[in-house]
């Protein structure tokens, strides 16, 4: 007699093998700027016919397991023989879509329903664990919010991608959660050390001491706003001239700002709200506004840090990121920043330009430092984390843009590296 797992194997069996016969959907993508011609490999002499795909256009077929498929450039001959294919690719259950050219993707089982499940609604839960009421607000439909009492919870359905703001009494945005990614259940409001130096209630940071600083580069007798010694952090009035930032900001818009760096498929980035260009070194025109700014910060920084620090195409790029209401950098140090030894060709220094300051919110603090930049037009702020011992700084320089309240906020950021030259760029210390 038959046992009951071996009936359960049999019937399982049966079920894959006859999922195994049925058809499914598979449609091909043509990346290429020239029309594609798609072939069916049957067991025939030839390859048939089935289409011509255009330059990124599509093709659907409904197909089966193992069955072949080819593709060539159109008009080679009246027939197509299989070595005059440019290509080929058999199909395969959870397929779903091929691009000619491409490593063919299959989907495992998981895998497939995940993707299926990547924006589909959820039941989410959003606590305010601070100790003052809180609304919450749905960004895409503001009639949907909510009063949330300290301690309390409200169950809400959503979608990866959509934003929460959490306002306090007085209606100030504190908070904004971001659905990353499918079934990420918990969302809290929290009290964070950078809270309260956000807050519009707390005023900028006076500085300690103001240094002059003589721009030899450009003949100016500029003020240096120290806020902390060591690791440094000050701030610089009037760090750009009129002019600087227009520039820069033209360059940035026709590469085109893009939204922060991509991870594999977690494409909802919480961390990093704005949108940005990377600025390079010019080559073809050594003194442009950009170099010219590169060469007056690293003076700076030399002056200030004794930092050997040499401007070039060899440091990294500059950063454009422009920030729109509700945006944010949350907090991150740039370089090392927990007391470790200063490693060859690392980030020694961050100066940051403000280029179009926000109207509320968007202050840079340092929230282990308790110091806050609320930022002016042409002005820069300029911290170092590479300390006197050689040692890397201990937190003091981790940071973070404030939420955007109203207003465009755009910055360009610019870090700072030792021992990097032409046979050493940048790029070969990133670990
Ligand atoms: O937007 C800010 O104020 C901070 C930007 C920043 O931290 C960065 O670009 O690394
Ligand atoms: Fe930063």
């Amino acid at each position: 007699k038959e046992s009951d797992t071996d009936a359960a194997y049999k019937r399982s069996r049966l079920v894959y093998e006859a999922k195994k016969n049925e058809p499914f959907a598979l449609i091909f993508e043509n990346p290429y700027a020239e029309p594609r011609e798609l072939y069916w490999i049957g067991s025939g002499a030839e390859p048939s016919l089935m289409g011509t795909v255009e330059p990124g256009g599509e093709f659907n077929v409904n197909t089966y397991e193992g069955h072949a498929f080819g593709w060539r450039p159109p008009a080679q001959s009246e027939t197509c023989t299989t070595d005059e294919l440019e290509g080929t690719v058999h199909a395969a259950r959870g397929m779903e879509r091929h691009v000619f050219g491409e490593k063919p993707r299959v989907l495992d089982a998981h895998a497939r329903k995940r993707e299926q499940e990547r924006d589909d609604p959820f039941e989410a839960h959003f606590t305010n664990r601070a100790a003052y009421a809180m609304r919450l607000t749905d960004t895409k439909n503001a009639s949907r919010t909510v009063d949330v009492a300290p301690g309390a919870t409200r169950i809400w359905s959503v979608r990866r991608g959509e934003h929460y703001d959490w306002t306090s009494g007085d209606g100030e945005l504190l908070y904004r959660s971001v659905i990353e990614f499918y079934d990420q259940k918990k969302h809290d409001f929290k009290e964070e050390l950078h809270t309260a130096l956000c807050a519009e209630k707390t005023p900028p940071s006076e500085p300690v001491r103001v240094a002059e600083y003589r721009d030899e580069l450009d003949g100016r007798d500029l003020q240096v706003e120290i806020l902390r010694e060591e690791p440094l952090i000050a701030y610089l009035p009037n760090w750009t001239k009129p002019g600087d930032c227009a520039d820069m900001e033209g360059r940035a818009l026709r590469i085109g700002l893009a939204d922060a760096q991509v991870f594999g498929e977690r494409n909802v980035i919480a961390d990093r709200r704005a949108i940005s260009a990377n600025l390079e070194w010019s080559r073809s025109n050594e003194t442009s506004i950009t170099n010219h700014l590169i060469k007056r910060a690293f003076k700076l920084a030399e002056n200030l840090r004794s930092y050997d620090v040499t401007p070039g195409p060899f440091q990294e790029p500059l950063n454009f990121i422009q920030y729109a209401h509700g945006g944010e950098y949350r907090p991150h140090c740039d370089g090392v920043c927990h007391r470790t030894p200063y490693a060859r060709g690392g980030r020694v220094a961050t100066l940051i330009h403000y280029c179009r300051a926000p109207e509320v919110g968007g202050a840079t603090v340092f929230p282990k430092a308790r110091l806050k930049v609320q930022p002016q037009d042409d002005s820069a702020v300029l911290f170092t984390y590479k300390q006197s011992d050689g040692y890397m700084d201990d937190g003091n320089t981790l940071h973070t843009g404030c939420l955007l309240r109203e207003g465009v906020k755009q910055i360009v950021t610019m870090w700072m590296r030792e021992d990097v030259h032409d046979g050493e760029p940048w790029s070969d210390f990133l670990s």
